[in-house]
């Protein structure tokens, strides 16, 4: 595989990297414990890309591998166009990092500390810093160690973009946060990648990356189950539905439905028309051939819920490794080269 990025050419003559991200199966070893196993995937520059996974899934390995807090132990990482094992201050200050677990302590004001931040990470535009702090609602004034969690992880989300990094890691950036934080989180996120920043973020929070992230990895013991746009995820979302039609008995209407691909099994309810079948069922994937067979049946009533993209985020995360015979294989790594 090339160490090399993908180079794409933008105004001027410089080269940009088509991907502010790439990582080519990354493997990670802590003893016999394999915490990444082949991990591969692109960060398009200029969009946000969510990882989500259950606790222990590899979701922070991944992050300080980028970073070069820890090495690989197999495979390799190109961030903003370099190799991340040759990651030097230069690199470093094109990126904002909020780690998952922030440890801020020290009777310095959080002003000071942001501002000792600012002389590492290179200019913070004059005002910026406050800017911020109006934002997410923090007295800069207080004690770091004073400070309540959520409190301290706005300090972190403010080291993270104040100085309009090129590549934002963020590591669980919404614990700790309430819900109106979170949602002035969001916000930020959607300037930086409209400014045309690129953001790397994990979460737990399956509303979080839906609303934030174009495009979204589900990791799952090391490996990657899927990636997919959050569009097309939802799209192959589980739905469930309800269907009371007359003319046919509980097994004929099970029998015309049989065929139709995704569709769950049939629960039978008891309908306030006495003529009536009525029954609930899931659907996944596309809703096409469900349509086209409810349309042959006298319905009385169809009622079709959004997908919940919850649900189909958690069966991804204990369906088996393999596609059952006949489907589609996941869409694992995009094209690099
Ligand atoms: N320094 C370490 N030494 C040994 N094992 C580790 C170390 N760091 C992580 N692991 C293991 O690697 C696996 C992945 O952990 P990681 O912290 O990357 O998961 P995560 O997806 O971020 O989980 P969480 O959502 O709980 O933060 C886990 O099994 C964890 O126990």
């Amino acid at each position: 595989m090339s160490h090399t990025a993908t180079m794409t050419e933008s105004s001027g003559n410089s080269r940009q990297p088509e991907y502010a991200v790439e990582a080519h199966g990354l493997t990670k070893k802590y003893g016999g414990n394999l915490a990444l196993q082949g991990v591969s995937f692109a960060v398009q520059r200029g969009t946000v890309f969510g990882v989500i996974g259950p606790n222990g899934a590899g979701k922070t390995t991944t992050m300080r591998t980028l970073l070069d807090i820890i090495r690989p132990t197999s495979g390799h990482a190109m961030v903003l166009g370099v190799d991340s094992r040759n990651a030097g201050p230069e690199l470093r200050r094109r990126i904002g990092f909020l780690p998952g677990e922030l440890i801020l302590e020290g009777r310095i004001s959080g002003r000071r500390l942001l501002q000792h931040y600012a002389d590492i990470s290179g200019p913070v535009a004059k005002g910026r810093i406050e800017e911020l702090a109006e934002r997410l609602n923090l007295d800069l004034k207080r004690p770091v160690r004073k400070l309540s969690k959520g409190n301290k992880q706005k300090l972190g989300i403010i080291q993270a973009f104040m100085h309009q990094p090129d590549l934002l890691v963020l590591d669980e950036p919404t614990s700790g946060l309430d819900p109106l934080m979170q949602q002035e989180f969001l916000n930020l996120v959607k300037e930086a990648r409209d400014g045309g920043q690129s953001v790397f973020l994990s979460s737990h929070v399956i509303s979080e990356i839906q609303q934030a992230a174009d495009e979204v990895a589900i990791l799952r013991d090391g490996k990657i189950v899927r990636i997919a746009g959050v569009e097309e995820l939802r799209n192959s979302a589980i739905r469930h539905l309800r269907i009371v039609c007359t003319g046919v008995t509980a097994s004929e209407l099970q029998e015309r439905l049989a065929a139709v691909s995704g569709l769950g099994s049939l629960e039978f309810k008891t309908s306030d028309d006495p003529a009536a079948v009525e029954a609930t069922a899931t659907l996944e994937g596309e809703i096409q051939p469900f349509v086209q067979a409810a349309s042959t049946l006298e319905l009385k009533d169809l009622v079709i819920e959004e997908p919940d993209l919850e649900e189909s985020v958690l069966k991804l995360y204990t369906a088996p490794d393999q596609p059952a015979p006949g489907e589609p294989a996941p869409r694992q790594e995009k094209h690099h080269d």
